[in-house]
């Protein structure tokens, strides 16, 4: 769909319905105001309006062989166009390839000693062990119908944290839902047993966000030709992704910054298709610090031939049932222009933009640096900021970019240059 961001709003929804084959009447559901306060006050508490964001759709991205377009919902100027752009050099190499682990969480319950001092971890831990069948039957009685669509209790462990303290981590299959309500309803039927079994004191009963058990995996291949730019070869643009990736890997605080840009992606899709994305957050954060040091999300690396091989791994507590996922009509339909069948599938959408999104902010920081492209775009919203209307944006953004200064204030004074010009 190479042009998709020349045509306007219209044509990009019929282009969208043409590929998709949904109905363009229900394209209504993208509108202004298709949230209605009835609906917002049954999301939340203390409604008082709703909270609009640009809704958008990235192209070029090939996954496993089948072409998607991806819905993102950002604040930010330049995160679609960046990740369409960098989608279109991984498609060049022949997409991404993508895999998932099981969609297995774990639901957590503390257990604390029963008296201070008089710590014994031992035989509760082999009490429980005991048990475990016991207990992995429990927690399936918790949700019959999800162990009928074949997911359920997997596993349990037993963990000393400290003389006076275990947590039992139960290792769920929740098939094709986020699960934090499925997992803390475990928690909670279990805690009691417990409790009774040890002589120990149910704390906390609560899904963990960690869920490394459950994450998309995304590999590219990009030809170096595909990275050529202005002024700069593709050769040159490889090796300075490569760089880049070492350096993120070498340093928590580029990490950081690297991983921003990874979640520019994976926030923008989470949030388009109605997911926690605070829950996606907490999890990518918390893993890329697993080791001890914090990590990259995606690394990038030279191969004999000089193509660049990207790689990700996310966790993706994601789901396509449950949640906002039928409550928010954008979300709904969201949902179905990417056309994800399962929650393993989204997750893997969600770290091949991750993984687009890095690609391309890093090829553009190892060569021609951010600004051009990035405040170009988001020159646009400047002007709209500065009070720029209809044709007066272009105008208006054309010279900002000229004078190489997108600030709001001197937006202000060209907006008022170019409206005296024309009295
Ligand atoms: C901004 C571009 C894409 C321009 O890139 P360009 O080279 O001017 O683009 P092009 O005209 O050659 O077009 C190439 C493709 O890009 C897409 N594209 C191109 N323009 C548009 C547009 N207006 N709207 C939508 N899509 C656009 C589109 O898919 C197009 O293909 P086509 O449709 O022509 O076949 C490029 O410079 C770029 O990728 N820059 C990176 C920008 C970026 O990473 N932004 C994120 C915000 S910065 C940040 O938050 C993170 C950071 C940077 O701190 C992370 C880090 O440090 O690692
Ligand atoms: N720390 C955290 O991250 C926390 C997050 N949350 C919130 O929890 C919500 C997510 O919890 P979650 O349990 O996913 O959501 P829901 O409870 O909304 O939905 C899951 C339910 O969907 C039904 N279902 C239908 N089809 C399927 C399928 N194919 N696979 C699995 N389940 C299916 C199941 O019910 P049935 O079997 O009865 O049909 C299942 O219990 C989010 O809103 C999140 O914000 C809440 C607390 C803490």
């Amino acid at each position: 769909m190479s042009g998709f961001f020349r045509l306007g709003v219209d044509g990009r929804r019929d282009a969208v319905a043409a590929a998709t084959h949904i109905p363009r009447d229900r394209f209504a559901a993208l509108d202004p105001g298709s949230l209605d306060l009835g609906s917002a006050d049954n999301l939340i508490e203390n409604v008082i309006g709703t909270l609009e964001l640009p809704l958008a759709v990235a192209t070029n991205f090939r996954i496993n062989g089948r072409d998607f377009l991806v819905p993102m919902a950002v604040e930010e100027a330049s995160v679609v166009a960046a990740a369409s752009n960098a989608a279109k050099m991984i498609r060049a190499g022949g997409g991404f390839f993508a895999r998932s682990d099981p969609p297995w969480m774990i639901a957590q319950v503390q257990l604390t000693a029963p008296r201070a001092g008089e710590p014994a971890p031992q035989p509760a831990v082999a009490a429980i062990h005991a048990a475990r069948g016991d207990l992995l039957a429990l927690a399936d009685s918790a949700h019959p119908r999800l162990v009928a669509r074949g997911g359920g209790a997997r596993d349990l462990l037993v963990r000393v944290l400290a003389p006076d303290m275990l947590v039992v981590d139960v290792v769920v299959d929740c098939q094709d839902a986020m699960g934090a309500n499925l997992l803390n309803t475990i928690a909670e039927v279990l805690a009691p047993r417990l409790s009774d079994m040890t002589g120990w004191t149910a704390g906390l009963r609560i899904l963990s966000n960690l869920a490394d058990r459950r994450r998309a995996h995304v590999t590219c291949r990009v030809p170096p030709g595909a990275l050529a730019g202005r002024g700069f070869s593709g050769a040159a643009a490889a090796a300075g992704i490569a760089s880049a990736s070492r350096f993120a890997e070498l340093d928590p605080y580029r990490a950081a910054t690297h991983n921003k840009g990874v979640m520019n992606g994976v926030d923008a899709v989470a949030l388009a298709t109605g997911q926690d994305w605070r829950a996606i957050e907490a999890g990518a954060h918390a893993y890329a610090g697993l080791t001890g040091a914090y990590r990259p999300l995606a690394t990038w690396r030279l191969d004999p031939e000089g193509w660049l091989c990207g790689a990700i791994s996310l966790p993706a507590a994601v789901g396509v049932v449950g949640g906002a996922t039928k409550v928010h009509p954008a979300a709904r339909l969201a949902l179905e222009i990417l056309g994800a069948t399962s929650g393993a599938e989204l997750g893997q959408v969600m770290a091949a933009v991750g993984l687009a999104s890095n690609l391309a902010a890093l090829r553009a920081l190892a060569t021609e640096g951010i600004q051009r492209g990035h405040m170009s775009l988001h020159a646009r919203s400047v002007a709209v900021g500065a009070g720029a209307q209809g044709a007066e944006v272009d105008l208006l953004v054309h010279r900002l970019v000229e004078s190489a200064e997108i600030k709001h204030d001197r937006a202000v004074l060209l907006l008022h240059e170019l409206r005296s010009e024309s009295r």
